[in-house]
């Protein structure tokens, strides 16, 4: 059985940038990695880009945004796809997945919209658990000046509030889920890596030798 490592945390917190350093470690050290990511690049994931990402006007039915629910079930059945066509398969052929994002992003994203805890760790109940989930916990003033210029000003409040929130969620999944791990994303990307790297020795690599 392979490994299953998710990175996770507010937009602009360093996910990606982590992601990929990450997956060039375990290269170097001659594991197979999969790198990958929600929403996915598939039809699923495309959907979720066009309908409820982009703000755009086919995310509008009957005058009114689509209600958090459909959201949440879009995302749930884009993971559900990823979960029996990539990560399954590539965690039985033992090969190490590196995820940026996983279910973790609905619960943190949707309960900050509005739905319901319990019902979401529900609707997601068929997604197997990582093992190491990585939170990189970043003040949310410094994720927006990373992330600058790809909102627009008129909902920049709006945005400041809703990653707040998920910030505080985060916080909150990582005393209820005891593979999440949190990581301080202030600091320079070489110390994160780094402290990322001991974190993966010490609570993956060390407990299998
Ligand atoms: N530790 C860091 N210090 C300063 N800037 C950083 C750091 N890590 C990443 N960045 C920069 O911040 C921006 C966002 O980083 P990245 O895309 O990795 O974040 P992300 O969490 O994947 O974002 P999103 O969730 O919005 O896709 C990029 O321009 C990246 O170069
Ligand atoms: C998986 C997942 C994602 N989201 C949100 C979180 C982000 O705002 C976007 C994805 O953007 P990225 O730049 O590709 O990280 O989608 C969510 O609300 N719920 C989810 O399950």
């Amino acid at each position: 059985m392979g490994m299953f490592i998710v990175l996770e945390g507010i937009d602009g917190a360093g996910k990606s940038t982590q992601a990929k350093m990450l997956a060039k470690w375990f290269e170097n050290k001659g594991y197979e990695v999969v790198l990958t990511k929600e929403p996915t690049d598939t039809a699923f994931g495309k959907l979720i880009r066009r309908l409820v990402l982009t703000g755009g006007k086919e995310g509008i039915i009957d005058g009114a945004r689509i209600s958090k629910e459909a959201e949440a079930l879009l995302f749930a059945a884009d993971r559900a796809e990823h979960v029996k066509k990539l990560i399954e398969p590539s965690l039985k052929a033992g090969k190490v997945v590196i995820s940026d994002r996983y279910f973790y992003s609905s619960l943190a994203y949707q309960w900050a919209r509005g739905l319901d805890l319990e019902w979401l760790i529900n609707l997601n109940a068929f997604a197997p658990r990582a093992d190491l989930v990585i939170l990189l916990d970043l003040p949310v003033k410094e994720s927006i000046k990373r992330i600058n210029g790809r909102s627009i000003r008129s909902e920049f409040d709006k945005i400041v509030e809703l990653q707040k929130k998920v910030r505080e969620n985060y916080l909150k999944l990582a005393e209820k889920f005891e593979e999440i791990r949190i990581i301080n994303a202030l600091a320079p990307v070489e110390d994160i890596h780094n402290d990322i790297v001991a974190l993966v020795e010490h609570e993956l690599l060390e407990k299998r030798e």
